[in-house]
């Protein structure tokens, strides 16, 4: 069956057609038959260079070998065994080695459970109700985080979703990124905030960047109003260097949140940071948290053989940044809009100047990004449909896909 008659039938039995909003492109998704290194190869034939990645997870491309090993290797012993497993204590060692201010951590199934839980560890160990994220932050679907929501809730136009009690949002607080003072402002005017939510680079809006500074002012401005400070790192985990943003901008959290890379691209999630906080975790302490698909043992092996390889391979943090690079190089004479990139993160904004925030990155040509986006499609380059996603590279990403990328940007920006 071909992509569109797949959709079809796809809408009448599921919402929109997909399992996961952003996923819906118009006017129907291309449907992926299998994907190997750098590639997507769809059921009608086409092949696209990936720069999606399952949204981040894949770093080191699909179906890497090791990875792959791992997985089969594991399935062949089973795949769910309701019990503790070896590898949970080695993936939770590799995340405390490489994360100064990691020094116990949970696994969860998604992102999502991380962050409500690293939420609720933070309510329960202050005794305070209030959170405050950004403006165009994501840190999942769940509740306390629907408000001014970036990723797919900002692209089709939903940050604040039906179906979320005002009562909750009301305890949900919003600032602008790059913005200390009115962190500062919020926090002396409102001695209830448990925490400080906030993806240390915006990865769903963008990438934006945090300035020179901002991270170390919210560090103290948080411990100055006894508020923790939560590090959302479901990006930036792995996907900046090890040891994630906190050790690249050299900033302690209280709280951190991981998911994507730890799971090699299987479903996981996990919050960690401080001892004194997580030992308030059940069955140690009173903040419940649990589930049936926690710690799963394919995840867990997915995970560790992508941390063991990046481990081995250090240098490759480097490279992808030189390839971002290149990319970039590509767009220096683009007449408009702006190209901003962090490592194998980046993203042209059709707006002038790189963006600061959530309101910098509203003001972007989405209708000019969405006849891009579909222009680089046609040159064989699959990037995130949306002006609000980051773009990302892979170490399976060769010389010559980098070349055919920047050939893609060239045309595409100037055509
Ligand atoms: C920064 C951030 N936090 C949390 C999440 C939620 O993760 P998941 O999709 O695994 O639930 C995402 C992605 O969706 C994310 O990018
Ligand atoms: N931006 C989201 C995660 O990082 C995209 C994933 C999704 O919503 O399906």
């Amino acid at each position: 069956m071909k992509s569109s008659d797949l959709f079809s039938r796809a809408k009448q039995l599921m919402p929109g057609g997909v399992s996961s909003p952003v996923r819906a492109i118009r006017p129907y998704p291309f449907y992926v038959e299998r994907a190997a290194g750098s590639r997507l190869m769809t059921v009608d034939g086409m092949e696209f260079i990936d720069c999606c990645l399952g949204y981040g997870p894949l770093i080191l491309g699909h179906a890497h070998p090791d990875v792959r090993d791992a997985i089969v290797r594991q399935v062949e012993k089973g795949w769910l065994y309701g019990t503790p497993t070896p590898l949970e204590i080695d993936l939770a060692a590799r995340i405390v080695d490489d994360h100064p201010a990691v020094g116990m951590v949970r696994f969860v199934s998604s992102g999502s459970e991380a962050t409500m839980a690293a939420i609720r560890a933070a309510r329960g160990y202050t005794g305070k109700q209030d959170i405050v994220k950004v403006e165009g932050g994501f840190h999942g679907a769940h509740d306390a985080v629907l408000v001014k929501a970036g990723s797919g809730a900002t692209t089709l136009g939903v940050p604040d979703s039906a179906g979320v009690l005002a009562d909750v949002v009301a305890h949900t607080r919003q600032v602008p990124y790059n913005d200390p003072e009115a962190l500062e402002t919020l926090l002396a005017g409102n001695e209830d905030v448990a925490a400080f939510i906030v993806e240390p680079i915006m990865g769903n809006i963008g990438p934006v960047l945090p300035e020179d500074g901002y991270l170390a002012d919210i560090r103290e401005i948080t411990a100055a109003h006894d508020t923790l400070l939560i590090f959302d790192e479901v990006i930036t985990g792995y996907r900046v260097g090890i040891g994630g943003a906190q050790v690249r901008y050299g900033v302690k959290p209280d709280l951190a949140t991981f998911g994507k890379i730890i799971g090699g691209g299987l479903p996981i999630g996990a919050f960690g940071g401080r001892r004194d906080i997580m030992e308030l975790v059940a069955p140690s302490g009173p903040v419940y948290q649990a589930g049936t698909f926690s710690g799963n043992p394919a995840s867990l092996a997915a995970g560790y053989a992508t941390l063991c390889w990046l481990h081995t391979h250090p240098e490759v943090y480097q490279h992808l940044d030189e390839a971002a690079r290149a990319i970039e190089e590509a767009t220096v004479d683009a007449q408009r809009g702006s190209f901003v990139r962090t490592g194998s993160l980046f993203k042209h904004f059709f707006r002038e100047a790189p963006p600061r925030n959530y309101r910098d990155v509203q003001e972007c040509d989405r209708e000019a990004f969405s006849r891009f986006w579909k222009a680089m499609l046609d040159a064989g380059v699959f990037l995130p449909p949306s002006q609000f996603e980051t773009n990302f590279l892979s170490t399976a990403h060769s010389r010559s896909d980098i070349e055919k990328i920047a050939d893609a940007y060239r045309s595409c920006l100037f055509a």
